[in-house]
């Protein structure tokens, strides 16, 4: 059980959500002084820093772009008087990869995870009528304990570098919106919802948790306003007769309003969009209000010039806008839990979203494409870290369910990228994994994981524990590249011809194919890096896909280019998008629009 409130913060006549991104204070803090020196009360010399956004980019120096260690930063807010009499909180959407937070000067909270809310009660630490503090020490290094998974080495002139088992920058930072929550003593905590079809009709179950006793209500408002639904009680169901259905690029969102009652006296309200649709997968496909769908579209990144892993509304905008060009329905968060305004404009544009918890970098390499592929073998499950590591991912996997499951854009959870999964200990390691988050998720909605190229039919031991499963494969790129490509071919057959003969009857998606692309380079006869390869890649892989009936999603790797480590297999990062970083096409993009529209 959580012991905060994961509802994403709103203002109504009970409740006041009000925002404090902006221009904050920050200092980086390599000898780890700051709490012997109080920085909790205030920072002593600091430089300002945007918020949201990761810190990386705005430098001009690789020692404070690359930094890794413990850094601060710090706020101030006036708390008004008339909130006296409320239940105050500060929640982050997310501190990149852990943080203490402090409240003038109080801890108030620790938290361990860098890409899910942090919230903090703070009621018996403000002053009210008065200018408050708030400071976080924050630090972002990496381990095999912490998720996502990796090193931290020490240069010889003493600064510490952060080594990532996993192919994307180590962004950290304040990196999503922060909100100080004025809320009612008894109040609602959390909420869930699914559904039932009937025909043309729909039974919508509810759950309201509350931390008091009194009457709890519960009303749907069609999207004109209009009340079509109303029950009493903290659970319960409700008729909708001739419901509207949330689908696939055609949207209806119901809202759905949840009030705590004293007699006639409003007591709390919380309102959030719901949309009602059902998930589940019957044979080889995975339907969405019982009819199949196909998934197309990306992996993606939280990834952009300046702002790094920042979110901004700016760049959401045009992605979906996009993904909706290309004729896409669906992108899998990969690698870890988007902000939550990526799925409040998911449920709005009815998008689909595989929604993965940050199990990244679970395979001993540096960046996991070193080691992926080649059958080498870590030992990564062996290790006496292994029960820390188990904890901070079940901790991670409930975070992410509660906090995304009411979203009827999500219809799937991803529960790792690309482990090691050929022991018997990866088998136990996971095993826990996928039971907790089975009795967490109120929809029931499928389970899986992205497997690598050694997760092979015939040595994988954790395939069994998905309702689909999730290749990412790259012949034709890692794997016979080039002139090989006729190769790759006949090799990615001979995979798909044993999975194909253990008769799973279940769906397969692709979760990862792709090619570096560089958006400069043209060649006739392509070679690899060239435009002209990735889309011959391309068509070699759907000419695959198509021969399989249980392949039922293609999500191609990436989006767009994307910042990463340096090193010698990559050029200023990861050039596989079909976009380039700026969001602009390469010619794959028309390629993939081709063939998605006409899938229609
Ligand atoms: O390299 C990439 O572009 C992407 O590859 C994926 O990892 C693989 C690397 C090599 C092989 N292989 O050799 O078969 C298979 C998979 C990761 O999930 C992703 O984060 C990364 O960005």
């Amino acid at each position: 059980m959580l012991n905060f409130s994961e509802l994403y913060p709103i203002s109504n006549q009970a409740r006041m959500a009000h925002s404090l991104d902006g221009m904050w204070k920050f200092s980086f803090d390599p000898e780890e002084k700051g709490l012997l020196e109080g920085w909790q009360h205030k920072l002593p010399d600091s430089i300002s820093m945007p918020v949201p956004a990761s810190f990386s980019d705005f430098f001009t120096t690789k020692e404070e772009r690359d930094y890794c260690g413990d850094f601060w930063y710090e706020t101030e807010v006036f708390v008004p008087v008339e909130w006296e009499k409320q239940e105050l909180e500060i929640r982050f959407g997310s501190i990149t990869h852990r943080a203490s937070v402090y409240c003038n000067g109080n801890l108030v909270s620790e938290h361990e995870g860098g890409f899910l809310p942090v919230v903090a009660k703070v009621t018996d630490h403000v002053k009210f009528g008065e200018m408050n503090t708030f400071v976080v020490k924050a630090n972002n290094e990496l381990s095999e304990e912490t998720l996502p998974c990796g090193t931290t080495t020490v240069l010889s002139d003493g600064r510490k570098l952060a080594k990532p088992y996993f192919d994307f920058f180590n962004y950290s930072g304040i990196q999503r919106s922060v909100w100080l929550v004025s809320k009612p003593k008894e109040s609602i905590e959390d909420f869930n919802v699914d559904y039932e079809l009937n025909g043309e009709d729909a039974v919508v179950r509810y759950e309201i948790m509350t931390n008091g006793t009194h009457e709890v209500s519960f009303e749907l408002l069609d999207q004109e306003k209009q009340p079509v639904a109303k029950s009493t009680g903290k659970q319960g169901s409700v008729l909708v007769p001739g419901a509207h259905l949330w689908n696939v690029g055609n949207a209806y969102l119901y809202q759905a309003v949840m009030r705590i009652w004293d007699g006639e006296t409003l007591i709390d309200e919380y309102s959030s969009k719901i949309g009602i649709r059902t998930v589940n997968i019957e044979g080889k496909e995975i339907k969405i209000n019982g009819k199949a769908v196909y998934l197309k579209g990306f992996g993606k990144h939280e990834d952009f010039e300046v702002i790094g892993r920042g979110f901004n509304w700016g760049v959401l905008k045009r992605d979906f806008e996009c993904m909706k060009w290309m004729g896409a329905n669906c992108f899998r968060t990969s690698h870890y839990p988007y902000a939550e305004e990526w799925y409040q404009f998911a449920d709005e544009e009815g998008f689909l979203i595989i929604d993965e918890v940050p199990a990244v970098g679970m395979m001993r390499s540096t960046r996991n494409f070193a080691a992926a592929g080649t059958g080498k073998y870590t030992g990564f499950f062996e290790t006496p870290t292994v029960p820390n590591l188990q904890k901070a991912h079940l901790q991670a996997v409930e975070e992410m369910i509660v906090r995304d499951k009411n979203h009827p854009s999500v219809i799937a959870w991803s529960l790792f990228n690309e482990p090691e999964t050929t022991s018997e200990q990866s088998k136990e390691y996971f095993t826990p994994i996928f039971d907790a988050a089975r009795a967490l998720d109120p929809q029931n909605r499928p389970m899986t994981g992205a497997f690598e190229k050694n997760s092979q039919p015939e040595l994988c031991k954790c395939y069994q524990l998905c309702d689909f499963i999730c290749l990412n494969r790259y012949y034709g790129w890692y794997i016979k590249g080039g002139p090989e490509l006729v190769d790759a071919r006949e090799a990615f057959l001979i995979e798909m011809n044993k999975w194909k003969d253990k008769n799973l009857n279940i769906p397969f998606v692709f979760t990862e194919f792709g090619t570096d692309t560089m958006a400069t380079e043209h060649k006739l006869p392509s070679i690899m890096w060239s435009q002209e390869y990735q889309n011959e890649y391309l068509d070699m892989n759907f000419d695959i896909f198509d021969q399989f009936d249980f392949v039922q999603g293609e999500l191609v790797w990436n989006f767009a280019d994307f910042q990463t480590t340096e090193g010698i297999m990559r050029v200023n990062g990861n050039k596989k998008g079909i976009f380039t970083r700026a969001r602009q096409p390469k010619s794959a993009a028309f390629v993939l629009k081709n063939r998605w529209e006409s899938m229609k």
